[in-house]
């Protein structure tokens, strides 16, 4: 006799980096007011969902075993809001298989969300619109709604309010992982700390960017990048000044921390820059390893059907 096995929906979900993060001051809710560019890079993690008795996350990867699989992981109480708003159990298998850095400021809890939001609304056929999915999105996380959009694209408010930006050509990026994470409100809070201190500069407005971008030509768009996380990523990890040097010494265009770090991204020229540049990077005894993307990609999409199969 056939036996119906289900077949999971794969979902296929990108890291970002922030081209342009100005931090704005403490709200009253504990988070900042942020302008900000992303960009969504080829670096990305796959999650698959798949009919199970009870709710379980599986995870693999090179930075596995500092995933939570318990109800601390995004992509649990994604399936968890889901199940809600469907009335039925969130009884499902998700299995993440991570290529972004954990805590790497990279979004990589946040893609798996997103990745979690669109694989439910077909495995469940809940035919949720995009706009439904930005509000469970935004609940989740300040990210998650980038994570689900991809692109390029400007967030205001805590990030989660995005519009899209026009983006001209492809560009190549080199990210440089560090040994341990940084913890994102442990970052801000050093920001505080650092503007309570003294007058760290602010960003201005991401205009001449955002008119870079629709160039497309990276070396206009180099000098531009700008992160106001940066100087207390720094803060709390020095060392990664010499991971930014060793990246622009080795060819590339620019370097900067990427959202929270500590991940390093290096804006190159083209393609085959970006090999050379990862490969002197690699050398350099600078960083845990180095990974070569590009950027921008689409947001959370499924690569494979939601079709029942029988073995
Ligand atoms: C800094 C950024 C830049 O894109 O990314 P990462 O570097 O973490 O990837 C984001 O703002 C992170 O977004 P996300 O990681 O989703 O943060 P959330 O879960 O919403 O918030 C975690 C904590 O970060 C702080 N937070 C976050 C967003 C914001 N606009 N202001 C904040 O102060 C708050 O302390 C909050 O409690
Ligand atoms: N699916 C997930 N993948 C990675 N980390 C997760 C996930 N769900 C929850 N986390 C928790 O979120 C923290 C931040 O991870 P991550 O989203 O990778 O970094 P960042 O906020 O710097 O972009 C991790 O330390 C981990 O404890």
């Amino acid at each position: 006799m056939l036996s119906v096995v289900p077949r999971p929906v794969v979902v296929r979900a990108p890291s970002k980096v922030n081209l342009h993060l100005a931090v704005g001051d403490l709200r009253d809710d504990g988070y900042h007011e942020l302008k900000t560019v992303f960009q969504a890079l080829s670096l990305g993690d796959t999650v698959s969902v798949v009919p199970a008795e009870t709710l379980s996350v599986k995870v693999r990867g090179e930075d596995a075993r500092v995933v939570p699989t318990d109800s601390g992981n995004l992509v649990w109480q994604a399936a968890e809001m889901l199940a809600a708003e469907a009335g039925r159990r969130p009884d499902v298998e998700i299995a993440i298989d991570k290529g972004i850095p954990v805590a790497g400021g990279m979004a990589g809890g946040s893609a798996d969300a997103a990745a979690t939001l669109v694989g439910l609304n077909a495995l469940w056929q809940l035919d949720l619109s995009r706009e439904e999915l930005d509000g469970f999105a935004a609940k989740l996380g300040s990210d998650v709604p980038f994570s689900l959009h991809g692109g390029t694209a400007v967030g205001t408010g805590r990030g989660e309010r995005l519009l899209p930006v026009l983006s001209r050509s492809t560009f190549h990026w080199v990210l440089a992982l560090a040994k341990g994470g940084l913890s994102t409100p442990t970052v801000f809070r050093e920001l505080d700390r650092l503007r309570a201190d003294g007058n760290p500069p602010r960003l201005g407005g991401p205009e001449d960017l955002m008119h870079a971008l629709t160039t497309g030509d990276a070396a206009t768009l180099a000098p531009l990048l700008g992160n106001d996380l940066q100087s207390a990523a720094l803060s709390l990890n020095p060392g990664l000044r010499r991971t930014l040097r060793a990246g622009v010494a080795a060819g590339a265009l620019a370097g900067i921390v990427s959202g929270s770090g500590p991940t390093c991204a290096f804006l190159c020229a083209e393609a085959d820059a970006a090999v050379r540049v990862s490969a002197e990077l690699a050398g350099a005894g600078v960083c845990r390893t180095v990974r070569v993307a590009s950027g921008p990609v689409p947001g959370a999409r499924i690569i494979n059907d939601a079709a029942e199969g029988s073995h």
